[in-house]
């Protein structure tokens, strides 16, 4: 059977540098183009591209996909920095090239979605939830990714449960001090040399708590996610908005 042919495009990258050794890696895959900065995205269609993995940056991703939608081509992104207005701009994109899958993943790594997951089923039996996340501080974003979909998810859940705003008597504050308020869910962002990217979410209830930590201690902790987002994308045309639409969890 022919391989599959995949491009990452933000190669040079500390995630993108390791999908391209993910992917060469791959009995079913090849890699046929490692674009960083600068590299003409022509070359997508000069080597058949049929799916890239889009890790650049908030600031580029849109124009890269705009370019791959326009083409024809899957993509599987793992790029940051997604608003309504991004999502229904991509949308638009999608509408006229109806065959194309794009996969926006916040993150790759079984152990985040399952964090999400479990986030998200605790959320309706306690009064009170807040996120940390802490990152390498050479991160451009925050809150990242992750915890910006995890709050949202946590926020819904609430309101499905019909769970009022949570208690915070708080009147006088240093600005920043409780965080940012995502959807009523305040999210803590920590920048710390020696770390990679992790994230607490800690649910309180009358006299206990809980906390749902995951660790990513390498980036090889996404590139199972990645591979598997490649291989399903291609056959998954529209928008998918995250991992846990090709995950089995029950
Ligand atoms: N979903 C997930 O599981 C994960 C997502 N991420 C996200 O992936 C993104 C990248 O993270 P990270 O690798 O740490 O960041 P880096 O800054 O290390 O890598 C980004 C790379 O993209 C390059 N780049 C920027 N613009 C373009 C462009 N137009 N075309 C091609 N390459 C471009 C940059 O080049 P230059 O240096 O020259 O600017 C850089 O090499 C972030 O948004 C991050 O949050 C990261 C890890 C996991
Ligand atoms: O920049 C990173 O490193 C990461 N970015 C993603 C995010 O913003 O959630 C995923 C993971 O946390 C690593």
């Amino acid at each position: 059977m022919s391989k599959l042919r995949v491009a990452v495009v933000g190669a040079r990258g500390r995630i993108g540098a390791e999908a391209v050794r993910a992917v060469e890696a791959a009995d079913d895959l090849e890699l046929v183009a490692a674009l960083g900065r600068g590299d003409r995205l022509e070359t997508l269609v000069e080597t058949g591209t049929q799916a890239v993995v889009e890790l650049t940056t908030p600031a580029s991703v849109m124009g890269n996909l705009d370019f791959c939608v326009r083409h024809g081509i899957h993509a599987v992104v793992g790029t940051t920095g997604w608003t309504d207005e991004r999502l229904a701009q991509l949308g638009t994109s999608l509408a006229a090239s109806p065959e194309t899958g794009v996969l926006i993943a916040p993150n790759f790594s079984i152990g985040a979605v399952l964090t999400m997951k479990f986030a998200e089923t605790a959320a309706r039996y306690f009064e009170s939830v807040e996120i940390i996340e802490l990152h390498h501080p050479n991160k451009v974003d925050a809150p990242s990714g992750t915890a910006h979909r995890t709050a949202q998810l946590v926020a819904a859940a609430r309101t499905d449960a019909g769970l009022p705003a949570q208690p915070d008597a708080t009147v006088t504050e240093l600005a920043g001090a409780r965080g940012a308020d995502v959807d009523g869910v305040r999210v803590h962002s920590v920048r710390l040399r020696g770390l990679l990217a992790h994230q607490e979410v800690v649910l309180g209830g009358e006299g206990e708590t809980l906390t749902v930590r995951h660790d990513s201690l390498h980036h090889s902790s996404f590139m199972p996610g990645i591979l598997l987002g490649v291989r399903r994308v291609v056959s998954t045309p529209g928008l998918t908005f995250g991992l846990e639409h090709f995950l089995d969890l029950g």
